[in-house]
């Protein structure tokens, strides 16, 4: 099918699908796949943050940075590391960004089966869409079965005196930008801005942290994460500042200058605020649904948004609020695809725990890699997660840097490993790594917390040597050592 002409007063589709980012074409292709008719709207460009102002671009200028320092710990290598080619690396950066243009998305999008209309949709009461289309005009939508809204998230901004006025960079300018600001100040601890950081700095910017409180850096990950990423930044050349609060900001020609609770002064050519999102629910008409607008939306297992009777409305996505990841919003829209389907086609709803139209994985095995060096890895539980939980959990540490293929991948490998045993099940629930190489160890540790591996059976599942994910070995090792003690030889 092609892009719908978008002058007609109104039409029907099975399943409305507001947002085509990663997770929105997701429904799409799955509810298009289930036999019902599909209609996409999208009012920028499709593919969302992820493909163009996210995860593509910002590991696309990672990956030079985390290959050169990877690099560098190689013996008979390391000579020959020179500095990074920034033009290259925007310019590679910008090719897998598709220089901002769509048309590939647009061909899978025809390729499935799925309409696309372009504008801005709002709901307008149950299972009614208005889209306002770019050449001024409305198209009307009825959907027999589903809406879903998936309409992402943007970069949320405090209310900072001056701050509006100081043209700061968010998540979109820090992915995007043609220039590399000489001073660059980054406010937030999470996951944006240590990327965002290990990034700029690399390619030549003064970069300096500033992060309120006394939680470190991935405040929502296991402590000793954050501490490693501190000293990989640090180690760069980054500046932290822990424990500080912006006062004010402004802008002053070039330069934007800011003040810290605490009086110190800060000057920079860019300040990137990377201060967590925003849902992008504040003009998609979910008062006419009795929703209240710029709320997130709350829903169960299956996706339909809890507050709305009668089922038909989904979220899927950031917009849920479950978990800001594209693979795992990719993976809510697979179930929430078939879900929408099994209701539609009269077929039984499979909602049990690890159900074909739930996603379980949401509550208890959400993988995420943080693309710094080094690489921080992170399926299930945290440390913080259970504390004063009551929930009877054993922590297993392991130093990966005595680990052969340690030892192997980098000369001076620094590392630490960190598995959370649940001691009633006997089974992975949670595993953090952090050490350069350890991002595809993460599938290994998914498998493991999400399949509920019982620790006897993890012994049979044999690591190759020498390679880091022989830490598995070295943290089941350390596991049973402390649970069965040597026994000590005969004396006779
Ligand atoms: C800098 C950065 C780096 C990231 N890196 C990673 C990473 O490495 N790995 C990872 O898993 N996640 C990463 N993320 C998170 C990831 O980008 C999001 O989880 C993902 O984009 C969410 O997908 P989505 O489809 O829910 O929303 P979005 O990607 O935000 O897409 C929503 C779409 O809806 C459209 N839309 C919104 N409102 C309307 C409307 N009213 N009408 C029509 N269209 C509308 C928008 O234009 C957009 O295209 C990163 C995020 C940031 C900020
Ligand atoms: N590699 C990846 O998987 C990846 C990369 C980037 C982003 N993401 C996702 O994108 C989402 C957004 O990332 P993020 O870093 O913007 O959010 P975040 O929630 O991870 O971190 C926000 C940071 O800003 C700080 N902060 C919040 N309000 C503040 C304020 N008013 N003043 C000062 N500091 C403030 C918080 O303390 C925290 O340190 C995350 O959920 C993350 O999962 C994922």
């Amino acid at each position: 099918m092609s892009e719908a002409a978008t002058n007609e007063a109104a039409r029907t589709y099975d399943v409305i699908v507001v947002g085509a980012g990663p997770v929105g074409e997701n429904v799409a292709d799955r509810t298009s796949a289930a036999g019902l008719s599909t209609v996409i709207i999208e009012r920028e460009l499709l593919g969302g943050e992820c493909s163009f102002w996210a995860c593509e671009p910002s590991k696309a200028m990672l990956r030079p940075v985390i290959a050169r320092a990877d690099a560098r710990r190689v013996p008979g290598l390391r000579q020959s590391v020179g500095p990074l080619d920034v033009p290259a690396v925007l310019a590679h950066r910008d090719d897998l960004a598709n220089h901002w243009h769509d048309e590939d998305q647009v061909d899978w999008l025809n390729s499935v089966d799925v309409d696309l209309i372009r504008g801005h949709g709002r709901l307008d009461g149950p299972r009614q869409v208005t889209v306002q289309t770019p050449d001024g005009g409305t198209v009307r939508l009825t959907a027999r079965h589903a809406v879903a809204v998936c309409t992402g998230t943007s970069a949320a901004l405090p209310d900072t005196p001056g701050l509006d006025l100081a043209r700061p960079w968010t998540s979109r300018e820090a992915t995007s930008a043609g220039e590399v600001p000489g001073r660059l100040v980054i406010v937030g601890g999470g996951v944006v801005a240590v990327e965002m950081a290990a990034a700029w700095q690399a390619l030549g910017s003064q970069v300096t942290m500033v992060v309120r409180g006394d939680a470190g850096l991935l405040s929502k990950l296991e402590p000793f994460a954050g501490e490693l990423v501190a000293d990989g930044l640090r180690e760069a050349g980054v500046e932290i500042r822990f424990g500080a609060t912006v006062a004010t900001v402004h802008r002053e020609g070039r330069e934007a200058r800011m003040t810290l609770a605490d009086g110190t002064a800060l000057a920079a050519d860019e300040i990137l605020y990377a201060t967590g999102r925003s849902p992008r629910t504040g003009d998609v008409g979910l008062d006419t649904v009795g929703l209240t607008p710029g709320d997130w939306l709350t829903v169960d297992d299956t996706g339909q948004v809890t507050a709305v009777a009668d089922g038909w409305l989904y979220a899927a996505g950031d917009v849920n609020h479950r978990a800001l990841l594209t693979h795992q919003g990719k993976y809510q829209a697979r179930m929430i695809g078939a879900a929408i389907g099994a209701r539609a086609n009269g077929e039984p709803v499979d909602d049990a725990r690890w159900g074909a139209h739930v996603s379980t994985a949401d509550h208890t095995a959400v993988p995420q890699v943080v693309f710094t060096d080094p690489e921080v890895a992170t399926v299930g539980l945290t440390t913080r997660d259970v504390a004063g939980s009551g929930r009877r959990i054993e922590v297993v540490d392991y130093d990966i840097a005595r680990v052969a293929g340690a030892h192997q991948f980098a000369e001076g490998y620094r590392g630490q490993a960190r598995l959370l045993i649940d001691l009633d099940r006997g089974i992975v629930a949670g595993a953090t790594f952090v050490g350069p190489g350890v991002g595809e160890l993460l599938y290994s540790a998914t498998v493991a917390v999400t399949g509920e591996v019982p620790l006897e059976r993890l012994w049979h599942a044999v690591p190759a040597f020498p390679t880091i994910s022989e830490v598995w070995l070295r943290l089941l090792e350390t596991y049973r050592d402390r649970h069965q003690p040597r026994r000590k030889p005969p004396t006779h």
